[in-house]
């Protein structure tokens, strides 16, 4: 690319070196500001090293403040290792236990479990059988158990985890929780008889300050970017806005956004017009995300919502009852998951002459919902 800032960019010239450093899943070799978490996460998992169980492990935190990227760098540290075995099982995708052991199968075995369905009580055979035969460690990931809780599986499988060296001899299993719901006490949620086995290690991971994010989001930009395109003023900006969420994944977004915006102008360099219009769109990265793992009937529900907004449930469910002929009480459960995700507030106000009543009203702009339901 030319070294002139003033020149325009010709059709064939870019102003990303590496445009991949802005996706959702690029592992970043940097990785600072997570000295003591990753420091108490090693000494969790440091006896599995020596061929014994780890230490259970709690982490905690506001969504984008790095806790799947330590795991994740974690494991690829242990990987080598040829008695230790790692998988992060993401909850929102399998969000059951027989989800979650049919994903530890397929990172232990290396292939899915039989597709004509096998009972839960032979899969977890076949996978503590392989463990114990190659005196394999296993250290599992559970990355948002979140979503485990919001569907009731949590307690089982957790208690099939925790306990499954007393039905089967000399397996040895870790267990990382992680979970970006801070309104969720998890210890307290979980069934008492999976309480009295579950002890872990706690690790906070609190939000980046704006200085920490300005420095992680300047290493981004230097190997996404060609030099010059993001000066140090706009980048500034770039971080002040990412700290409003304190998501680390909207200013990521947000570099990806305005450097296309740059290129859409045939600009070399990115000018805070480009960020604030980027912004609208990237400030609903953590949107976009809940909305992604919704199944048919959320995703019905929320749609109702968008014409009843603020209406009292009971109304509410006769639209949504007339759409998709489902129950109340399931009707019951999926608002109480819409609000737990943070997507709706379903709080109980005073309706005259009828008592308390459920209020639902949508916690985001309605078309930006629709815009992303699609
Ligand atoms: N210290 C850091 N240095 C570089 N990149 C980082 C750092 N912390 C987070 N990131 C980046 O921010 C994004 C979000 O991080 P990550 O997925 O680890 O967050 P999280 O806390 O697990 O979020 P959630 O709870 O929503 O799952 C990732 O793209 C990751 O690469």
């Amino acid at each position: 690319m030319s070294d002139d800032p003033e020149e325009m960019l010709s059709w064939d010239e870019t102003v990303f070196r590496d445009e991949h450093v802005f996706e959702i899943d690029y592992l970043p070799d940097a990785f600072h500001h997570r000295t003591s978490q990753l420091e108490s996460l090693k000494y969790a998992l440091r006896p599995a090293v020596r061929g014994s169980r780890p230490l259970n492990t709690m982490i905690q935190g506001p969504p984008g403040t790095g806790k799947t990227t330590a795991v994740q760098k974690l494991f690829g540290e242990l990987g080598g290792q040829s008695d230790i075995q790692t998988v992060r099982v993401n909850c929102q995708v399998d969000s059951t236990r027989y989800a979650v052991f049919s994903r530890l199968f397929q990172g232990i075995f290396d292939y899915e479990p039989p597709s004509s369905g096998i009972s839960f009580k032979k899969l977890f055979g076949q996978l503590t059988e392989r463990l114990v035969d190659d005196e394999d460690v296993l250290i599992v990931a559970l990355d948002d158990i979140n979503y485990l809780f919001y569907e009731n599986e949590a307690s089982d499988t957790l208690g099939s985890l925790l306990r499954a060296h007393e039905t089967h001899s000399g397996v040895k299993i870790g267990v990382i929780i992680i979970s970006s719901d801070l309104s969720l006490d998890v210890i307290d949620e979980i069934d008492t008889r999976v309480q009295s086995v579950f002890r872990p290690e706690e690790i906070f991971f609190p939000r980046y300050s704006v200085d920490e994010i300005h420095s992680i989001l300047r290493e981004r930009a230097d190997r996404g970017f060609h030099q010059d395109v993001i000066s140090d003023t706009e980048l500034q900006r770039v971080a002040e806005l990412t700290a409003e969420s304190g998501d680390l994944r909207v200013g990521i977004d947000l570099l990806r956004r305005a450097g296309l915006n740059a290129e859409m102008r045939a600009s070399r360099t990115i000018t805070g017009d480009d960020i604030e219009s980027a912004y609208e769109k990237s400030k609903h990265v953590h949107l976009s995300r809940s909305l992604r793992g919704l199944s048919e009937s959320e995703r019905a529900l929320l749609e109702v919502l968008i014409d009843h907004d603020g209406k009292q449930a009971g109304a509410v469910y006769e639209a949504f009852e007339a759409v998709t002929g489902l129950g109340y009480t399931r009707y019951s459960e999926l608002v109480n998951k819409l609000d737990q995700l943070g997507i709706i507030d379903a709080s109980y106000a005073d309706v005259e002459g009828r008592g308390r009543s459920r209020e639902l009203s949508l916690e985001y702009d309605p078309q930006a919902i629709l815009d992303r339901l699609d």
